[in-house]
């Protein structure tokens, strides 16, 4: 595996208890690119993500996502691949109990953040990629879905990922709205993160070309 490369399976298999969702994987995701992940409900996107983040476990074949080999991963590394990842999600998973700059510490105090200057200049610089800036004190309730999304994506920039792994990001938001968060992740993997992003968003796609990844048939195509 060359140093570029952030994700590399070779004939991997993936189930879903007992079943096989998907066979003969291979994928390979280099440091800075941008890859839509697309198939049918049901063809096998999030499971493949899920594999990607040590969720469900690579049955067969070799995997390695930032380092970590994935058939080889033990329970308790898990936290430290997660680490080396952001992981969006679809409905966003904030917690509506506290402000953004709190939803913000609380992950970086999971992740091993102490110094109260450094994660304060952290915050800024995040909330200021995702052109929030000034948001750290709301709640997520005073925010729109897309803001809340930005948030998300802020908190999955915090640890500086080598990849982002986004599950139907854009499922919540309006086209317009969608439109931004995709050219927000696109810009995202300008500055070298990878980003491999589930979506149905067909229009999106065309308007921003980038490599695809399709799930079909219980297999894996890369165009
Ligand atoms: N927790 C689970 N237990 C058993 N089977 C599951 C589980 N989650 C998903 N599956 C099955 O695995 C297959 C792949 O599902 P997966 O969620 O990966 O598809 P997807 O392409 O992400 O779909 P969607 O576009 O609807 O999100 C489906 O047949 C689904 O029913």
């Amino acid at each position: 595996m060359s140093e570029n490369t952030v994700i590399e399976i070779s004939n991997g298999k993936i189930n879903q208890g007992k079943t096989t969702v998907l066979e003969e994987v291979n994928v390979q995701v280099d440091k800075g690119q941008f890859i839509y992940l697309v198939g049918k409900t049901g063809s096998g996107k999030s499971s493949l993500l899920k594999t990607l983040y040590g969720e469900l476990p690579l049955k067969e074949g070799e995997g390695q996502v930032a380092g970590y080999q994935l058939n080889k991963l033990k329970k308790k590394e898990i936290p430290f691949l997660r680490r080396k990842l952001g992981i969006v999600f679809q409905d966003f998973q904030l917690l509506m109990d506290r402000s953004v700059n709190q939803n913000l510490v609380f992950v970086m105090k999971a992740t091993g953040w102490t110094d109260k200057k450094k994660m304060k200049e952290r915050i800024d610089k995040v909330l200021t990629q995702v052109g929030l800036q000034d948001k750290g004190p709301s709640m997520p309730h005073q925010l729109s879905g897309g803001e809340q999304q930005r948030i998300a994506i802020a908190r999955a920039l915090i640890n500086e990922p080598e990849l982002i792994l986004a599950d139907e990001p854009t499922g919540n938001l309006d086209p317009e709205t969608s439109d931004k968060i995709i050219h927000l992740l696109s810009d995202i993997s300008m500055n070298g993160t990878a980003v491999l992003m589930a979506t149905h968003d067909y229009a999106l796609m065309e308007k921003y070309k980038s490599k695809t990844i399709t799930c079909k048939d219980g297999r894996v195509e890369m165009s």
